[in-house]
């Protein structure tokens, strides 16, 4: 039988349950059709060329079909069989809906919007093992959301100073430490001399509150070096990794969540590099897929942005928080986590519109309290817990003085 482009098109096309449903944004080229790009797109992503095929054999049950194209919208739905797909591998299905397409000439620009994840893949990926219950079994949280800190700057703290900055924000109310997304294994603070370092300021920090307290260590590395960090961490007590999930790539963060299952260990993944992927509203991939594949691969934790209230730009935090609170087919949920640019003047507005089932993260504005860590700690949990009860933060001011300086510095400013 021949295999065209063509054939990738079936706008009589009825989804099945099996199959792994896709929406993309379209802007065909100049002298492309809809239905040109359309095919194309569900052509190039499954199993077809730009040349007639010449094949015998079951080839077209691998065959996407491009079943549905909204022109005003610029919007196009591709079905894919489920067995085009290898189970559990999330390299393999980016390499297939998120692969040349990116780069198609047919199209100018062409973005993948959302997944509807069939049950079958979605059972071949093993999800987070916590989610948003870290907040109680591991921290004493409760309902109200987790708080995190990133010692600012982020490289350059010897590891004394680093273990410090935890121990300071620990002690001011603080529920996690967490490593910058760049601070891995320098020589100015050695990876094991800082995992050592921050549990031991940890544990003095859970014995004088009598609050349960971790840290998010950044195992970010290439090949067996990360599960030897990860090992690691489970030897001295952490509770966590972290991974910077996007640079490090799906492969290894899978990898990654298969080693914690051994150790119960938590992920949290930070997203640096997502931007270049999902910025451009009309090319890439969406955050929103971005942590869909995060979830099915297992993160307990993932930045989802500040609803644009922080220092970077943000799509769409609500609908994508939604979505990791979701049902997808049995898997536990995600503790989407808040953070770029947060204090404490933010989280009433902050809270309103993401709800509790969060964590919260600040740097800069915690460690540029004009009176310090301990401080802007105090100041940031106090805005946190008012916020989670709905009571306003600036009433909360009231009674705790930190949280008074901390709004007379930054007000309810946006940074830049
Ligand atoms: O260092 C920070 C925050 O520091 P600060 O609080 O000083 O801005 C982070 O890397 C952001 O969490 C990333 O952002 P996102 O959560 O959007 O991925
Ligand atoms: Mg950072």
């Amino acid at each position: 039988m021949g295999i065209r482009y063509e054939d990738f098109l079936d706008t009589a096309y009825e989804p099945k349950e099996s199959d792994l449903v896709c929406s993309f944004y379209l802007e065909p080229a100049d002298g492309i059709s809809w239905n040109g790009a359309a095919s194309r797109v569900a052509s190039e992503s499954s199993n077809g060329t730009w040349a007639e095929l010449d094949v015998e054999g079951s080839v077209e049950d691998l065959s996407a079909t491009a079943c549905a194209i909204d022109e005003e919208s610029g919007q196009v739905t591709v079905a894919y069989p489920d067995a085009l797909f290898e189970p559990g591998s999330m390299p393999q299905i980016l390499s297939c809906i998120a692969g040349n397409i990116m780069g198609m000439k047919a199209v100018d620009r062409i973005r993948l919007l959302d997944c509807k994840w069939p049950k079958k893949l979605v059972e071949s990926f093993p999800g987070p093992q916590y989610g948003s219950a870290i907040r109680t079994e591991i921290l004493d949280a409760g309902e109200r959301p987790a708080t995190a800190t990133v010692p600012k700057p982020k490289v350059g703290l010897n590891t004394q100073q680093h273990a410090t900055v935890g121990y300071e924000a620990w002690t001011g109310g603080i529920d996690l430490l967490k490593d910058d997304e760049n601070l891995t294994d320098q020589s100015f603070n050695p990876f094991e001399d800082r995992l050592i370092e921050s549990l031991a300021q940890r544990d003095a920090a859970e014995d004088e509150t009598g609050e349960k307290k971790s840290y998010l260590l950044n195992v970010t590395a290439s090949g067996n070096e990360m599960l030897e960090r990860v090992d690691m961490a489970a030897e001295h007590g952490c509770e966590f990794v972290m991974v910077d999930v996007v640079t490090t790539g799906w492969g290894a963060v899978q990898q990654v969540r298969e080693r914690c299952e051994r150790h119960g260990l938590a992920i949290h993944a930070h997203r640096a590099m997502h931007a270049a992927f999902d910025r451009i509203p009309t090319h890439g991939v969406s955050m929103r897929v971005i942590a869909q594949i995060a979830r099915l691969c297992g993160v307990d934790h993932i930045h989802t942005g500040t609803a644009g209230l922080g220092k970077l730009a943000n799509e769409d935090t609500r609908g994508i928080n939604e979505w990791l609170q979701s049902d997808c087919h049995g898997l536990t949920d995600v503790l989407p986590v808040a953070s770029g640019g947060l204090h404490a003047g933010l989280m009433d507005q902050l809270l309103t519109e993401l709800g509790t089932t969060i964590a919260v993260q600040a740097g800069g504005g915690i460690h540029g309290h004009p009176d310090g860590t301990h401080a802007g700690a105090v100041a940031f949990r106090r805005a946190t817990d008012a916020a989670a009860r709905g009571e306003s933060v600036e009433n909360a001011a009231s009674d705790c003085p930190e949280l008074a300086r901390a709004l007379e510095k930054w007000g309810t400013e946006t940074p830049r």
